[in-house]
C-alpha cells in the first residue's frame, strides 16, 4: 500500500506491512507463510528489539521532518498545533456508511493522529496478525465465511464505561445482523487487548443472546510461560474472568451457580478464600502480588487528601473565628457561614427568605472570603448598573462554570463578554432571527398540544414540566443550532442522551457552589465530579459534531437556512475573526444560549401552569383573553390555530403577560444571582465591601418581601401588573427576574414570545387541573427553579365540563 502526496515520486512514502517497519517499540511481527499455526509456536527464533521510534508529545511536531509531508497533511498539522495550544486533544473524523454500515463520527486522539502521520503499522498489524492467524485456523476447519467487528465501535470504553456501554449490546447486535450470513465473526477488541466473539451458528438462534463478561486484566510486559505450560508473548492481554470463575464447578463445586452464603462459613465464622480464586477484591490481590506497594501508594494518596482537607478546614475555622471576633460594624451583618447553606441546600431559596427577613443586606462566611446577600433594590442598582465596572462574575463563579460553559457569555467578563454581548445583541435584534424563532415556537407548541391531546382523550396524567422541558429544548436547539433534536418525540437515542447529560451537568455544576471539596474530587475524578466529566464528554461530542457539520454544510452551500439560526450567524461572524471564534468558542457560546433559554422558559411555564391550577379564576381569565385576542375559527385544528398566533395577537394579551410576570415574581427562573467585588467599595446603605466579596441578590426571596410588594406580597395576583388592563413595567432592580443593567437578559422578548405562544396554544384547547390538589411541588436547588418531581396534571378539552 502506498500513499501518494504531491504527485512527485520523491514524496511517496512506504506504508509498512506486517513485520517490515524499520523502527518500532516492540520486536517486528513475522507472518509464517505456509506453516500451520501450531508449528509457529515452537519457533524459538530470538528477534532483536528494534530501534526506538520518534515518540508523540502533545503540542510537539507529529513528524520529525515537516518538509517531507504533503500540503494537506501540513495544513492539518498547523491546525493540530493551534488546537493543542488551546488544550484540544482530539479531532472529529466522519466515517462513511460503506466502512462500518453506518455513517457516524469518531474522535481521533492526537496520539492516534501521530501514528497515522508516522505510518506506524504497529497497532493495526497486531490486530491484522491476530485476525490472520484466526483466519488460518478457520480455513483449516474449512470455515471461509468470516466477518469482522469494527474496532472503533467495540473497544474497551464501549464495554466498560457505564456511560457508553448501555448502547453497546444494541450496536453489537446491529453489526451481527448485518453479517448474519457469516459463520465466524472476529472482534478485534481494542488496540491493547483483543478477544474473539464467535457466533457459532449451530443453534440457529437469532438474535444471539449477548452477555458481557465482567472481566479484568493485565498485559504481559515480557515473554513468559504460565504454570500450565502455555507461552505468553510480550503484549498479550491477560484477563481473569471473575464473572465466569464464580460459576465454575471445578472451582466452587457442584453448587457453584447457587447463591449460598454458608459456603463462606465454618462453625458460623467467616473463612477467607484464596485471593487468586476469589478475585473480586482485585486491589488486595494486586497488592499481595506487588509486595504491598500498592497499599503504600494508596496510603500516601489518602494521607495527602486528608492533609489537604484538614488545611481547608483549619484555614476556614481560623477565618471564621477572626471574622466573628471582629464583627466589623461597617461590614454587612454576619448571618452565618457556608455551612448554613450546605445544611439547608435542599430548601436554599427559602433559607434566603429568612436572611432577607433578618437583614436586607447580610453576610455569610465562605473559606477565604465573604458572600454578601441582599434584597435591597438600591444595592442591586449600585452593583448591576451604577458601579458596574467594580463588579464582575469573578474567579469563583467562572471557575465553577468553566468546565461546562467554557468562555460562554454566562461565564465570562471583560473583552470576551463584551464581544459576545455585542454580537448577540445585534443578532437578536434582526428580523430574520425573530421570524425564524417565532416560526419554531409555533411549530413546537403545536407538536406539544398534539401530544397532550392523547392524554386529554385517555384521561391520563401528564408530567407537564417534562413535556415543557423537552419542547423548549427542541425549540432552543433549533433556534440555537438550526437542528431538529426531537426530544419531545423521544425517538433519537443520542439526542435524549445529550439532553439528559446537559441537565445533569447543569445540576452538578451548581452543586459546586456549596461543595468545598469539588476541586479535590475533580482532580481525583471521583464522585459528582467524575459524573460531571462524563456528562461534559457526551455534550462536547454531540455539539462539536454539529458545529463541524454546520460549517461543512455552509461551506458546501447545502444549508438553505444557513443564516437563520444563532450558530450559523456566529459562524458567519467567525469568518472575520477565525482565530478567536474557533469551534471551541462556538461550542461555549451555543451551550450558554441553550442554558439561558431552555430551562428558564420551561421552568417559568411549569410554575405558571401550577399557579393556573391553584387559581382557576385566573386560568379562565387568561383563556378568555386568548379567545378575544386571536382571530380564530371554529374549524381550526391545532396547526392552523397556532399559525394564527402572530405578533399582533400576542401583543394584545396583557393579562397573560401579567400572569407570566406574576409567576416570575414569586417563582423566578433564576432564584439567586451574583457577582464579585473587583475592588473595595461602599454600598448605598453604608456597608463596606472588600475586594473578593461575593455579591448575591436573592431574587426568589425578594418576591416574598412585604416591604417591596405590600401586604399581599405572597399572594398570586396578576392584577398588580395592570393599570386599566394595560401591563405596567416595574423597576428592574426591584423585579430582577431578568437581571438588570448592562447584563440584563438578552432573550427577555424571545422568552415572552415563546411562553405566550405556548400558553395560548395549550390554553385555547385545554383546561388544566392538578392530579393531586393536596400536593404542592417542591423545587430542586440548581441554577434554575426546577420542580423536583415534575408537575403531574390532568388535561380536559376546553369547553367540556371537568
Ligand atoms: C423566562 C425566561 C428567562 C429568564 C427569567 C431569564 C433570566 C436571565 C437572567 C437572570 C440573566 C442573568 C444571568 C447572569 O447573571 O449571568 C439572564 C441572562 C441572559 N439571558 Fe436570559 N432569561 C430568560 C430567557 C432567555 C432566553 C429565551 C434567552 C435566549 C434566547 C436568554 C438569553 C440570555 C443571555 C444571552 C444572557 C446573558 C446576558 C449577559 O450576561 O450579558 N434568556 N437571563
Amino acid at each position: 500500500m502506498r500513499q501518494g502526496s504531491s504527485g512527485s515520486g520523491d514524496h511517496i512514502h512506504q506504508v509498512y506491512q506486517l513485520g517490515q517497519q524499520p523502527v518500532q517499540s516492540v520486536a517486528p511481527l513475522k507472518v509464517f507463510d505456509g506453516k500451520p499455526v501450531e508449528s509457529s509456536r515452537q519457533d524459538t527464533t530470538d528477534y532483536a528489539f528494534a530501534e526506538r521510534a520518534y515518540q508523540f508529545v502533545q503540542g510537539k511536531d507529529l513528524v520529525q521532518n515537516l518538509r517531507k509531508i504533503p500540503t494537506c497533511m501540513r495544513n492539518l498539522h498547523s491546525w493540530y498545533l493551534n488546537a493543542s495550544k488551546e488544550g484540544i486533544e482530539t479531532i472529529m473524523v466522519r466515517v462513511s456508511e460503506e466502512h462500518y454500515f453506518q455513517e457516524y463520527c469518531v474522535n481521533v486522539d492526537f496520539n492516534e493522529l501521530f501514528q497515522l502521520y508516522n505510518l506506524r503499522a504497529l497497532d493495526k498489524s497486531i490486530i491484522s496478525s491476530y485476525c490472520l492467524s484466526k483466519m488460518l485456523e478457520c480455513k483449516r476447519d474449512e470455515i471461509t465465511d468470516i466477518g469482522f467487528i469494527d474496532p472503533h465501535t467495540m473497544h474497551v470504553k464501549t464495554i466498560e464505561d457505564p456511560v457508553y456501554n448501555k448502547d453497546t449490546p444494541e450496536i453489537l447486535l446491529r453489526f451481527l445482523k448485518r453479517q448474519h450470513d457469516k459463520r465466524l465473526i472476529i472482534w478485534p477488541y481494542n488496540f491493547d487487548v483483543w478477544e474473539t466473539f464467535i457466533k457459532e451458528d449451530k443453534s440457529h438462534e437469532w438474535p444471539p443472546k449477548l452477555r458481557w463478561k465482567a472481566k479484568d486484566g493485565k498485559m504481559a510486559d515480557e515473554d513468559d510461560v504460565l504454570p500450565n505450560g502455555y507461552r505468553v508473548i510480550k503484549g498479550d492481554g491477560m484477563n481473569y474472568m471473575m464473572y465466569a470463575m464464580a460459576r465454575m464447578k471445578y472451582l466452587w463445586g457442584e453448587d457453584a451457580e447457587e447463591f449460598r452464603p454458608e459456603r463462606w462459613l465454618a462453625n458460623g465464622v467467616f473463612q477467607q478464600e484464596s485471593p487468586y480464586k476469589f478475585v473480586a477484591f482485585n486491589l488486595s490481590s494486586l497488592a499481595a502480588s506487588a509486595g504491598m506497594c500498592f497499599v503504600s501508594v494508596f496510603a500516601m494518596v489518602f494521607l495527602a487528601i486528608t492533609l489537604y482537607i484538614l488545611s481547608i478546614v483549619v484555614s476556614f475555622a481560623v477565618f471564621c473565628v477572626r471574622e466573628f471576633a471582629q464583627r466589623a460594624q461597617d461590614r454587612p451583618p454576619l448571618i452565618g457561614t457556608v455551612l448554613r447553606q450546605l445544611k439547608n441546600f435542599d430548601r436554599l431559596f427559602d433559607e434566603h427568605v429568612s436572611y432577607a427577613l433578618l437583614h436586607h443586606t447580610g453576610r455569610l462566611i465562605y473559606p477565604g472570603h465573604s458572600e454578601v446577600f441582599t434584597s435591597d433594590p438600591a444595592v442591586i442598582e449600585h452593583v448591576l448598573k451604577t458601579n458596574f465596572s467594580k463588579y464582575s462574575k469573578g474567579a469563583f463563579n467562572t471557575q465553577v462554570m468553566r468546565d461546562l460553559f467554557g468562555h460562554g457569555i454566562f461565564a465570562t467578563d471583560g473583552e470576551k463578554w463584551r464581544h459576545q454581548r455585542k454580537l448577540a445583541s445585534h443578532e437578536f435584534s434582526t428580523k430574520v432571527l425573530r421570524d425564524f424563532s417565532s416560526d419554531v415556537f409555533r411549530m413546537n407548541s403545536a407538536k406539544l398540544a398534539e401530544k397532550i391531546s392523547y392524554a386529554a382523550a385517555d384521561r391520563t396524567t401528564i408530567d407537564m414540566q417534562d413535556l415543557l422541558m423537552r419542547t423548549t429544548m427542541d425549540s432552543m436547539f433549533k433556534v440555537g443550532l438550526g437542528t431538529e433534536l426531537n426530544t419531545l418525540s423521544g425517538s433519537d437515542e443520542s439526542s435524549i442522551q445529550f439532553s439528559d447529560a446537559f441537565d445533569e451537568a447543569s445540576s452538578l455544576v451548581y452543586y459546586r457552589y456549596v461543595d468545598l471539596l469539588w476541586q479535590v474530587k475533580r482532580h481525583l475524578n471521583i464522585g459528582s465530579e467524575a459524573k460531571l466529566k462524563k456528562c461534559i464528554q457526551i455534550i462536547d461530542k454531540f455539539v462539536m459534531k454539529l458545529i463541524q457539520q454546520k460549517r461543512g454544510q455552509m461551506k458546501n452551500g447545502h444549508d438553505h437556512n444557513a443564516r437563520e439560526d444563532i450558530l450559523s450567524r456566529f459562524i458567519l461572524a467567525s469568518e472575520e475573526d477565525p482565530e478567536t471564534m474557533n469551534d471551541r468558542y462556538l461550542r461555549d457560546i451555543v451551550l450558554s444560549f441553550l442554558l439561558a433559554g431552555k430551562d428558564t422558559t420551561a421552568n417559568t411555564l411549569s410554575w405558571f401552569f401550577y399557579m393556573l391550577c391553584k387559581n382557576p379564576v385566573v386560568q379562565d381569565k387568561v383563556a378568555f383573553e386568548i379567545k378575544e385576542s386571536v382571530n380564530w375559527a371554529q374549524e381550526d385544528n391545532i396547526e392552523t390555530y397556532s399559525a394564527r398566533l402572530n405578533q399582533g395577537a400576542i401583543d394584545k394579551m396583557h393579562y397573560l403577560h401579567a400572569t407570566l410576570t406574576e409567576t416570575l415574581r414569586l417563582y423566578p427562573a433564576v432564584p439567586v444571582d451574583g457577582k464579585m467585588a473587583d475592588e473595595d467599595d461602599v454600598l448605598p446603605n453604608g456597608y463596606r465591601v472588600i475586594k473578593g466579596d461575593g455579591m448575591n441578590y436573592m431574587i426568589y426571596a425578594m418576591g416574598r418581601m412585604k416591604y417591596l410588594w405590600g401586604e399581599d406580597a405572597e399572594e398570586f395576583r396578576p392584577e398588580r401588573w395592570l393599570a386599566n388592563g394595560v401591563f405596567q413595567n416595574e423597576s428592574p432592580y426591584k423585579f430582577v427576574a431578568f437581571n438588570a443593567g448592562p447584563r440584563i437578559c438578552l432573550g427577555k422578548e424571545f422568552a415572552y414570545m415563546q411562553m405566550k405562544i405556548m400558553a395560548a396554544t395549550l390554553i385555547h384547547f385545554y383546561r388544566f387541573k392538578l392530579e393531586d390538589e393536596s400536593k404542592g411541588p417542591v423545587y430542586k436547588t440548581m441554577f434554575t427553579l426546577h420542580m423536583d418531581k415534575g408537575l403531574q396534571l390532568l388535561v380536559y378539552p376546553r369547553g367540556i365540563s371537568t
